[in-house]
């Protein structure tokens, strides 16, 4: 597959595992270029191995994964290179470091310097505006929220044309996960950006999301749009 109408990221035949155990096997999937993809499941259902698996950090067992229909290998570096952005779970900023050295180092590890880097930082601090408000602050003394929307933050330095995201949510209250998504949405539009939202929290997830999918136990058992899913007790049957 390839040109325009080839997903922005896709895997077809794909197993992963630990230690001999899989955790899923022959598993298609496909990010749709320019959407927002909603992945839910339950705890354990494979959701965080997929998403390494994609970006490169866990290895795969069989099948192929594609970036815009081209047959790859991934590779952390190259993945990044090609304008992928991985957010893992958890916050994941040096707590040691100040937001501006966060940013820095980010900057520095893309090779962007001088103008530009300012220019992105800008651009970035334009889409998270909060940011500002705790700039000079060491990571490790802000809430749970405001580290997420700076591991955001910074993954958005490389204006990267697909999102990879491992539950935002996780520690926040629903009201500071719509303040974070909300802008990444309107970016998200903006630019016809792609991004794999992985979440528990069905609701505020759902309102951001183009399309939604359910794994269970490694198996995809639905995709279709959020409205498929509004009854709720569908979706707690699934899972
Ligand atoms: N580093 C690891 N070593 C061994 N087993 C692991 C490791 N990471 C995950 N697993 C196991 O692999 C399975 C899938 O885990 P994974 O984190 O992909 O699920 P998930 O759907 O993202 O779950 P959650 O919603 O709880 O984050 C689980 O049974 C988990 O215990």
């Amino acid at each position: 597959m390839s040109g325009s109408t080839a997903p922005a990221l896709s895997g077809k035949g794909l197993g992963a595992g630990y230690g001999g155990r899989e955790v899923f096997s022959q598993f298609d999937f496909a990010l749709p270029q320019g959407e927002v993809l909603c992945l839910v499941g339950h705890n354990g259902a494979g959701k965080s191995t997929l998403l390494k698996a994609l970006f490169g950090l866990h290895p795969v067992s069989a099948g192929e994964i594609r970036l815009r229909g081209q047959l790859l290998k991934p590779r952390p570096e190259a993945m990044a290179r090609e304008g992928v952005a991985y957010v893992p779970e958890g916050r994941g900023v040096f707590p040691g470091l100040v937001v501006r050295e966060i940013f820095q180092l980010a900057l520095w590890s893309a090779k962007l310097d001088g103008a530009e880097a300012e220019k992105r930082t800008e651009e970035v601090l334009e889409v998270l505006p909060r940011i500002r408000e705790f700039w000079t602050r060491r990571a490790g003394t802000l809430s749970g929220g405001q580290q997420q929307m700076v591991s955001v933050g910074r993954a958005l330095l490389s204006r990267p044309s697909i999102l990879l995201l491992d539950e935002p949510s996780i520690g926040l209250a629903p009201k500071t996960f719509q303040d974070l998504m909300a802008p990444i949405r309107a970016l998200q539009q903006r630019l016809g950006m792609s991004i794999l939202l992985v979440e528990q929290n069905v609701g505020e997830a759902f309102a951001v999301s183009d399309r939604v999918a359910v794994m269970k136990s490694g198996r995809m058992i639905f995709e279709g749009v959020p409205d498929d899913l509004s009854d709720h007790a569908k979706l707690m049957d699934m899972f």
